[in-house]
C-alpha cells in the first residue's frame, strides 16, 4: 500500500513527492473531505474487521495511518497532518522517552493521534487508560493520549479513526477552544498536583502555542521533565513560541514587565536557514506579550523561570514537498 518514494519519506533528509501546491490562502480543510475521509475509512476493505483481526496493533493502525496519507493524496484532499517523516521523529523520541500522559493541541482527523498513541500500550503495559479510567483509579497510574480539537466534525471523523486503528481504550478526544479548556483540563481529567504532561504536542492553530503553553505552565500542567513538540515551525513558521522555548528566564522576566501588547505587532519573518539558531532569542520575544482574540480573553504570564533545552527537527510536509520541522523542547528544571 505504501509507495517505494512514499517509503524514501522516512528518511527526513530526503524531499518527499509533491502531490499538491503550497495550501496557504487555498480552502484546504472543511469543505467536506474531513466526513469523505470517515465514509473512506468505514468502507475500505482492507480495514475491515475480517483483514484487521489477526494484525498486531502496529500493524493494524500503520494500516489505517497509510489509508488516510493515501486519501490526502487525491485532488482537494490534501490533510493538514504531521505525516510521516516528522511523525516518525516523534515516534522515535516516544519510544525513547517513553511518556505516559500525553497532551495534544489539534487533533483533526487523527493521522498524529494515530502514530503516536500506539506505543503508549507498548511502554505502559499495566497503566491504566482512557477509556477504562474510573473514580477509583489512582491518577498516577492512569496513562493515556488526550486529544484537544475545536471542531466536532473533525473530531467524528478521528474517533472514527482512533477505533478502526484499535486505539479507542487509549485516546481521550475532548472537543472546545484549546486556551479556555486547558484552564480547568486539570479538573476534568482529575489530575491532581503535582500531576503534569509528560508530553505536550501543539499542532493547532499557531498564533495560540505560545498563550496555551503559558497557560499549561501556570497550571502546572507542564514542568521539569516535560518534553513540548511544536509542529510547523517552519511552514508557516512561529518565531514568537520559539523565542518563549529559547529565551532564558531572565528574558522572559524582563518582557513579562513591560505588560500585555493592546495590538498584534508586526510579526518576524522567518529567519534565512543558516540564522535558524540564534534567531529566536532577540526580536520576536517582543510578540509573546501578544495574545490573539481566539484566546478568548484569557491571558497568561507563563512560568518565566522555566528552564527548555530546545532544538528544531528537520522534516517535510507529507504532500506539498515544502521543508518543515517540529521544535522539540524538553523541560530541563526551573530558576528562581
Ligand atoms: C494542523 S491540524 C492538526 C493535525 C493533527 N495534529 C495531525 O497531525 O494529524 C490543526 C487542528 O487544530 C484545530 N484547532 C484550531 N484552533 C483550535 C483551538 N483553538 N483549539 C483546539 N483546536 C483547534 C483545527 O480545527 C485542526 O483540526
Amino acid at each position: 500500500m505504501v509507495s517505494a518514494q512514499d517509503n524514501a519519506r522516512s528518511n527526513s533528509k530526503v524531499a518527499p513527492p509533491k502531490y499538491h501546491e503550497p495550501v496557504q490562502g487555498t480552502v484546504f480543510h472543511g469543505d467536506g473531505r474531513e466526513e469523505a475521509l470517515l465514509k473512506h475509512l468505514q468502507s475500505a476493505p482492507a480495514l475491515s474487521t475480517a483483514e484487521t483481526a489477526n494484525l498486531s496493533l502496529q500493524d493494524r493502525s500503520q494500516r489505517v495511518l497509510d489509508t488516510i496519507h493515501e486519501f490526502g493524496k487525491g485532488e482537494n484532499r490534501y490533510l493538514m497532518s504531521v505525516g510521516d517523516t516528522k511523525g516518525r521523529q516523534v515516534e522515535s523520541l516516544i519510544k525513547e522517552r517513553k511518556p505516559k500522559l500525553i497532551l495534544e493541541l489539534g487533533t483533526y482527523v487523527g493521522y498524529s493521534g494515530i502514530s503516536f498513541s500506539r506505543h503508549l500500550l507498548a511502554v505502559h503495559p499495566d497503566a491504566t487508560y482512557p477509556g477504562d479510567w474510573s473514580e477509583s483509579d489512582s491518577p498516577e497510574q492512569r496513562a493515556g493520549y488526550i486529544s484537544l480539537e475545536k471542531s466536532e466534525v473533525y473530531a467524528t471523523t478521528a474517533r472514527g479513526a482512533f477505533e478502526l486503528a484499535g486505539l479507542g481504550k487509549v485516546i481521550k478526544v475532548l472537543t472546545g477552544s484549546s486556551t479556555p479548556n486547558l484552564r480547568t483540563l486539570r479538573e476534568k481529567l482529575n489530575m491532581p498536583k503535582p500531576l503534569k504532561f509528560d508530553m505536550v504536542f501543539l499542532d493547532h492553530l499557531k498564533p495560540l502555542y505560545t498563550i496555551d503553553i503559558k497557560v499549561l505552565e501556570e497550571e502546572g500542567l507542564v514542568g521539569p521533565g516535560t518534553v513540548l513538540v511544536a509542529d510547523n515551525v517552519v511552514k508557516p513558521g512561529n518565531p514568537a513560541y520559539l523565542s518563549w522555548v529559547r529565551a532564558t528566564p531572565a528574558q522572559k522576566r524582563e518582557v513579562l514587565a513591560k505588560g500585555p501588547l493592546k495590538a498584534q505587532p508586526p510579526t518576524t519573518p522567518n529567519p534565512s536557514e543558516d540564522q535558524w539558531q540564534d534567531a529566536f532569542h532577540e526580536g520576536p520575544i517582543e510578540e509573546t506579550r501578544w495574545v490573539p482574540d481566539e484566546a478568548e480573553g484569557i491571558t497568561a504570564n507563563g512560568d518565566p523561570g522555566l528552564v527548555y533545552s530546545s532544538e528544531m527537527l528537520d522534516g517535510w510536509d507529507p504532500y506539498t514537498g515544502e521543508r518543515d520541522a517540529c521544535e522539540v523542547s524538553v523541560c530541563t528544571g526551573r530558576e528562581e
